[in-house]
């Protein structure tokens, strides 16, 4: 398959698996500059474990990953360094550092890869945290003190800590309440319109899908099949049938389209 200067992430022929239990098998994926692609797919169909493997914090079997035009496996340990500067990752619990307030968890990924003054790494913060829709006071408090969605906010702030040019969010609407996800989604759709990021979110929330998905990317049978909405609402797949057409998709206003 050609790998087009326009996608920033590139998969071809993942493999991973767990002992006997083969989540992957011969995976491609293609991910386009600018969109946000939603990964949907079954409990257990290896949704974390391919953001993981993405961001190398898995190793996978087998199959390449190129991102940004780089091949991860082609390139020397600073070049890696550099390339994970160019992502932000959100994952499912927030991964907040507990002992550091919300502009230190900020400033973590700034003091890992830059050497700004403390001055600017301060008015840099303050300034993700406004973006992330967070109060500014929020910046002097600890994980332990914010709601549910204030980390996740707090999560986003330290995502977009280094300016990214791919978001990586892990069920970012996951223990929301419907409007608290509404509103979430809306902020995930602005910043990637005023930033021109390119969003990959794993998600199980349809409501998602339809507001803010470019593309969705389904994990099923070990691949992925990757099209718009309407594209899998024609497919035949029983599992894609269900997900797409059930009672869930039906509150979604998917069965309305
Ligand atoms: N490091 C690991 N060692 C062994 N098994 C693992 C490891 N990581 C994940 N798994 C297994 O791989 C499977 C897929 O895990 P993963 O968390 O990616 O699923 P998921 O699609 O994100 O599921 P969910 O929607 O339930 O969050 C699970 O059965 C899990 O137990």
């Amino acid at each position: 398959m050609a790998q087009s200067q326009d996608n920033v992430i590139s998969l071809r022929g993942i493999v991973n698996r767990f002992g006997k239990q083969v989540l992957h098998d011969g995976l491609d994926l293609d991910v386009r500059r600018g969109e946000v692609i939603g990964v949907v797919g079954g409990s257990g169909t290896g949704k974390s474990v391919l953001m993981r493997t993405i961001i190398g914090l898995n190793r996978q079997a087998a199959g390449t990953i190129s991102v940004l035009g780089q091949r991860m496996d082609q390139i020397s340990d600073s070049e890696r360094t550099k390339i994970e500067a160019r992502w932000g990752v959100l994952f499912q619990n927030g991964a907040l550092f507990s002992s550091l307030t919300v502009a230190e968890n900020v400033q973590a990924p700034m003091r890992e890869h830059t050497d700004l003054s403390p001055q600017l790494m301060d008015e840099l913060a303050a300034l993700k945290i406004r973006l992330s829709g967070l109060p500014a006071e929020a910046g002097a408090k600890y994980p332990s003190q914010l709601s549910g969605g204030m980390k996740k906010r707090a999560g986003l702030a330290r995502a977009l800590a280094l300016d990214p040019d791919i978001l990586f969010l892990d069920e970012p609407t996951a223990g929301l309440d419907p409007i608290g996800a509404a509103e979430f989604d809306q902020l995930i759709r602005n910043l990637q319109q005023s930033l021109g990021l390119t969003v990959v979110m794993i998600t199980h929330d349809l409501d998602s899908l339809v507001a803010i998905c470019d593309r969705i990317a389904i994990l099923i049978d070990r691949r992925i099949r990757v099209g718009t909405l309407e594209e899998h609402l024609k497919d035949e797949h029983p599992w894609i049938r269900e997900y797409f057409h059930g009672p869930r998709a039906r509150a979604a206003g998917i069965g309305a389209r």
